[in-house]
């Protein structure tokens, strides 16, 4: 079974623990406690694989060091970065967010391939008192090579779900990429010992 891990990061208040509960019970609460972090399971089947995912909601910690994110940076295979349409400060804690798993030393330090991450303007519900324009989220998602989309974690479950669906087939993309590029067990090596002697014996 793939383990498929995922964390769900924004500023306060946009809406991160809803999503997350409305992908996991398609219900949306209303008031969620934030004074605690969380990792939810669930088991999926998705392109025929037995999938168990984890998703790490955090709680808002003020005083945390906002965007040092090592811990999170080194556990998860993929991101979804929340902002409230209706909060323009929000959306320059997500582009924060974005640019710090998009530095080189992040991406290049640990990982075979650049982590997938998905940008949500979320509370789409209330784009009458809109501050963050669609086009400018899509902008910073294209400039980063991020997916994006903006839903309502109130008022749309399906597109909730799409999205969660979405970031998860961009993980297990990764997760082949990965394989590929990896000389992985015997196989590899007797390829690579087959590659050295076959062609000196060709040259003799
Ligand atoms: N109108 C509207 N309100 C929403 C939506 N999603 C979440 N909210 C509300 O926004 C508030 C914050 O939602 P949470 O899910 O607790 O946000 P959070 O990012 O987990 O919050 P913290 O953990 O405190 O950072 C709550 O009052 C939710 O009811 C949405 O799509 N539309």
């Amino acid at each position: 079974m793939n383990d498929v891990k995922l964390a769900v990061l924004g500023g306060e208040g946009t809406g991160k623990s809803a999503l997350t509960v409305r992908f996991l019970t398609k219900r949306f609460i209303g008031e969620y406690a934030s004074n605690f972090e969380s990792i939810y399971s669930k088991h999926l089947y998705l392109e025929g694989k037995q999938l168990n995912l984890e998703i790490y909601d955090p709680c808002s910690q003020p005083k945390k060091a906002k965007f040092s994110l090592t811990s999170e940076l080194h556990w998860a295979d993929g991101f979804v970065i929340v902002y409230d349409i209706s909060d323009r400060s929000s959306f320059a804690f997500a582009k924060a967010l974005v640019y710090r798993i998009r530095e080189p030393q992040t991406s290049h330090c640990k990982r075979a391939v650049e982590s997938a991450v998905l940008l949500v303007g979320n509370k789409q519900d209330l784009c009458h008192v809109r501050e963050v324009g669609w086009e400018e989220g899509q902008k910073l998602a294209l400039d980063n090579r991020c997916q994006f989309c903006e839903l309502s974690a109130a008022e749309q479950s399906l597109e909730v779900e799409m999205m969660f669906i979405r970031i998860i087939k961009d993980i297990l993309t990764n997760f082949k990429l990965k394989e590929k590029r990896r000389p992985s067990g015997s196989k590899s090596m007797a390829k690579l010992i087959n590659n050295v002697f076959g062609k000196r014996r060709k040259s003799v």
